[in-house]
């Protein structure tokens, strides 16, 4: 898919498109709903679609030292709004001329010349421009002089209310991966390169290929079911993984660590994405290395049949 920056020019045959405007960090049923109607409608019109997203996270800029909370990575999420059937996607590099930029300089300069749209699809609740002064009813009043029509779409529900990205976030915190993979329609899933850590792993029978947890929403710290996959391959692999510090190892250290079963082939510097399907335990420190080992092979025979069709 073609990657837009905000600064560059946008060629020739993706003006005139529909924009889905937003975030869509965690990419979930609500943002499905934004971008799938933007898509429609340019199918529609016969316009091009286009994605937008921000890089960095407009909160991470303006407060760098927040917890953190992301849910894809832009690479994720160009492969989401890709496979939604989006032409390209926008990232709007956020920094201080964006954050400065009026709501009317957003419409006029940055929708109307700059991308040359023709519509703009939002949720109802986004906002933008300096100090958030802008919302859809001033898209929608700026835009319709420009011949630029922008529409909302609301919240998608479930039986506990709208979905969001912070509901999403708090099931994970809480170890809810299921309902997390409920709201996302897709389980929660790390993303990077695989690392070479202590060399532990494999002298106790368990390799684990170590990825760093980088700005990601630490999701309950503990022992999981995992599913996993090598970027650019097709395999599914299945295995066990801990997220945490590894309190039985000094020094402790942020880390996804996943075992996969049935494999042995070396993943250092491949890319590969890990998916978080079920929660089995929390990490601990166990009196002995044979104690933890002990345990590992429990927590490997439940995330296999958890794993399993009939689980
Ligand atoms: C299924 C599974 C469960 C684990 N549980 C724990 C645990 O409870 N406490 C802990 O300190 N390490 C636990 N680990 C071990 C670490 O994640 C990791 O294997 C260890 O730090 C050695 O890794 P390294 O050689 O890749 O650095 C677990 C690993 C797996 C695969
Ligand atoms: N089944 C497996 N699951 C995970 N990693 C494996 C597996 N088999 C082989 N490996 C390789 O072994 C490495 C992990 O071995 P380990 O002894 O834990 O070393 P390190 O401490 O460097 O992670 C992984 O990075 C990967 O390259």
């Amino acid at each position: 898919m073609i990657r837009l920056n905000s600064r560059s020019p946008v060629p020739d045959h993706l003006r005139g498109a529909i924009l889905a405007l937003g975030n869509f960090d965690g990419f979930h049923r609500g943002h499905q709903a934004v971008v799938g109607e933007a898509i429609r409608r340019a199918r529609e019109q016969g316009r091009p679609a286009i994605v937008a997203t921000f890089d960095p996270h407009p909160v991470r800029f303006f407060d760098p030292e927040a917890e953190p909370f992301r849910l894809t990575t832009l690479d994720q999420r160009e492969e989401f709004f890709a496979a939604a059937g989006a032409d390209a996607m926008l990232v709007i590099g956020f920094d201080t001329d964006i954050a400065n930029m009026s709501a009317q300089s957003w419409v006029v300069d940055g929708l109307h010349q700059h991308l040359g749209a023709a519509g703009v699809v939002t949720g109802e609740d986004f906002t933008f421009g300096k100090a958030r002064s802008g919302n859809p009813q001033v898209l929608r009043e700026l835009g319709a002089p420009l011949g630029l029509e922008a529409v909302t779409v609301g919240p998608v529900h479930d039986d506990t209310g709208p979905i969001s990205s912070s509901r999403i976030r708090e099931a994970l915190k809480a170890g809810e991966t299921e309902t997390a993979t409920a709201l996302l329609t897709r389980p929660f899933a790390i993303r990077g390169v695989v690392q070479h850590g202590d060399k532990v792993g494999r002298t106790i029978g368990f390799p684990t290929a170590n990825l760093p947890l980088d700005t990601y929403l630490r999701p309950r710290f503990g022992v999981y079911a995992v599913t996993g996959r090598i970027i650019g391959e097709d395999r599914l692999l299945q295995g066990a993984a801990n997220i945490g510090i590894r309190p039985q190892f000094d020094p402790p250290k942020e880390l996804l660590e996943p075992y996969f079963f049935d494999f042995s082939e070396d993943l250092y510097g491949r890319e590969i994405e890990v998916a978080f399907h079920h929660f089995l335990r929390p990490e601990a420190k166990f009196a002995s290395l044979d104690a933890l080992i002990e345990q590992m092979r429990k927590d490997c025979d439940r995330a296999r049949a958890l794993l399993s069709p009939q689980g």
